[in-house]
């Protein structure tokens, strides 16, 4: 879908946030970014995202996969919904934004509301729900433009243990049902082997891709207890050790 060819993002003060960052990402991968804080995985994502550009190398995208508005999601660790508004407007808004009623768009809302588990809580404000279903709103916002690539930075880092794992459940379910492509931030080792087809590690200072892991799980029906999963996390810690300054 795209390729990054020795992308390096300098910014004024002379930080180097990345540097020499070469990685392709196929259509329809789950590529999860781990590294740890400050590597530059967010810079990474903006780049991605066209919010910014690199000083240095290349960033293309294969041909007919360009994306026009409304083809990229985004999604970051606060909900970052509006206060005020309710579910069902929250989603609604990047279709808004793209000239849509919300009574043209309520079958489509209503339908990725139910695919996220929000069926039900169309009316709710954001105050009324509780940390994992305004991820869940924010999730469903990004996707109901059906975007050719969803960017997720670090979306489950601040929710409990109990709420991320049903996420996770649910972010993977519906990504070997859509197959959208992914890219997804996260310092957690035991979620980039749960969520990823690939992992690509990130050294920091300046940000580089350090290693690279393709992951192969079964889909048992419970991974977590999975020794491959066991075997993956393992794999993965190994690899940060060895490639970690
Ligand atoms: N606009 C900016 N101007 C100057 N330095 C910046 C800017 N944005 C980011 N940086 C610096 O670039 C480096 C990479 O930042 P970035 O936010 O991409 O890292 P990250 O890996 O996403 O970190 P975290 O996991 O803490 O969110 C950091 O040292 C950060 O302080």
């Amino acid at each position: 879908m795209l390729s990054l060819n020795g992308a390096g993002r300098r910014f004024d003060n002379g930080t180097v946030a990345l540097e020499d960052i070469t990685m392709t990402i196929g259509a329809g991968e789950f590529v999860v970014l781990l590294g740890p804080s400050g590597c530059g995985k967010s810079t990474l994502l903006r780049l991605l995202a066209g919010l910014d550009t690199p000083d240095t190398g290349t960033l293309a995208w294969d041909h007919g996969t360009k994306p026009g508005p409304g083809d990229i999601g985004f999604v970051f660790q606060d909900a970052t919904l509006l206060p005020w508004a309710t579910t069902e407007q929250n989603v609604h808004l990047p279709l808004r934004l793209a000239g849509t009623s919300l009574e043209a768009a309520r079958p489509l809302i209503r339908e990725t509301l139910a695919r996220l588990g929000l069926a039900g809580f169309e009316q709710a404000r954001p105050a009324a729900l509780s940390g994992g279903m305004r991820m869940r709103v924010s999730i469903a916002r990004a996707l109901v433009s059906r975007p050719k690539l969803l960017l997720m930075d670090e979306p489950f880092a601040a929710l409990d243990e109990f709420t991320r794992h049903r996420l996770q459940d649910d972010l993977h379910a519906l990504w070997r049902e859509a197959r959208t492509t992914v890219v997804f931030v996260t310092h957690s080792i035991y979620e980039a082997a749960y969520l990823a087809s690939r992992i690509l590690i990130m050294t920091p200072r300046p940000g580089r891709i350090a290693a690279e892991i393709t992951c192969a799980l079964p889909e048992a029906a419970d991974r977590r207890i999975d020794p491959a999963y066991a075997a993956l996390t393992t794999q993965v810690t190994e690899t940060l050790r060895a490639v970690m300054p």
